[in-house]
């Protein structure tokens, strides 16, 4: 492969995600995709699945109660993720400067930047882009150890993840056209990129080995 995006066209013809998740990261609505973004940080999915689970029968689905629920009830929901007593205190933290700065859950997804995202405590770069591409739909390829590894496969190595990322994005923002026409309907940079990464993730966990 020369690009990212012949990566996109190796990978698209294996139906790596099931159609349910359009986007591929499951969720019920952005606010979810922002609790897992932080609960999945050295953690399998799985295991995030069932922290997520727990606030759902809290009812913790708002910023707002987020920003107010018992830090102890916290802990003990997100067990499951791993590391509870830092992702609870970071999720409160997070929660409260998000309103403190933007106000509503919806004013944060149009307005945040990756800078203040990456001034928040326990969020790098990773989960930066995760919230940026995913909870709001800016344009931003999230790119992992999944990524590194795939492509080293074809040869490419990278020293850092900005150099990753600029990578991956390149190609498919220079084969913008070509990519459309391989999906039958208007698909948006951001809706590219949050496939793209999903596919990468599907192709690994199902071709471990080299
Ligand atoms: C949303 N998300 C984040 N990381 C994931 C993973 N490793 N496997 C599956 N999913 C759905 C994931």
């Amino acid at each position: 492969i020369d690009s990212s995006y012949d990566l996109l066209c190796f990978l698209k013809e294996q139906n790596l995600i099931d159609e349910k998740n359009e986007f591929w990261w499951p969720n019920d609505n952005s606010f979810e995709i922002l609790l897992g973004s932080i609960l999945t940080q050295n953690t399998k999915w799985t295991n995030v699945e069932k922290s997520l689970e727990n606030l759902k029968k809290l009812n913790i689905n708002s910023l707002e109660k987020l920003s107010k629920i018992n830090l102890e009830e916290l802990i003990i929901a997100i067990t499951p993720s791993g590391f509870k007593n830092q992702k609870s205190v970071r999720l409160i933290a997070l929660a409260k400067n998000i309103i403190e700065e933007f106000d509503s859950f919806e004013n944060f997804c149009l307005k945040v930047d990756r800078t203040w995202l990456l001034k928040q405590k326990g969020i790098g770069p990773e989960t930066a882009d995760a919230i940026l591409c995913y909870s709001c739909k800016q344009d931003y390829m999230v790119v992992d150890s999944y990524t590194n590894r795939l492509l080293k496969r074809f040869g490419y190595e990278f020293e850092t993840y900005e150099e990753l990322q600029a990578w991956c994005e390149y190609g498919i923002n220079e084969n913008y056209d070509k990519i459309a026409k391989l999906y039958n309907y208007e698909i948006s940079l951001n809706k590219i990129y949050a496939r793209f990464h999903g596919k990468i993730i599907e192709f690994m966990k199902r071709n471990p080995k080299g």
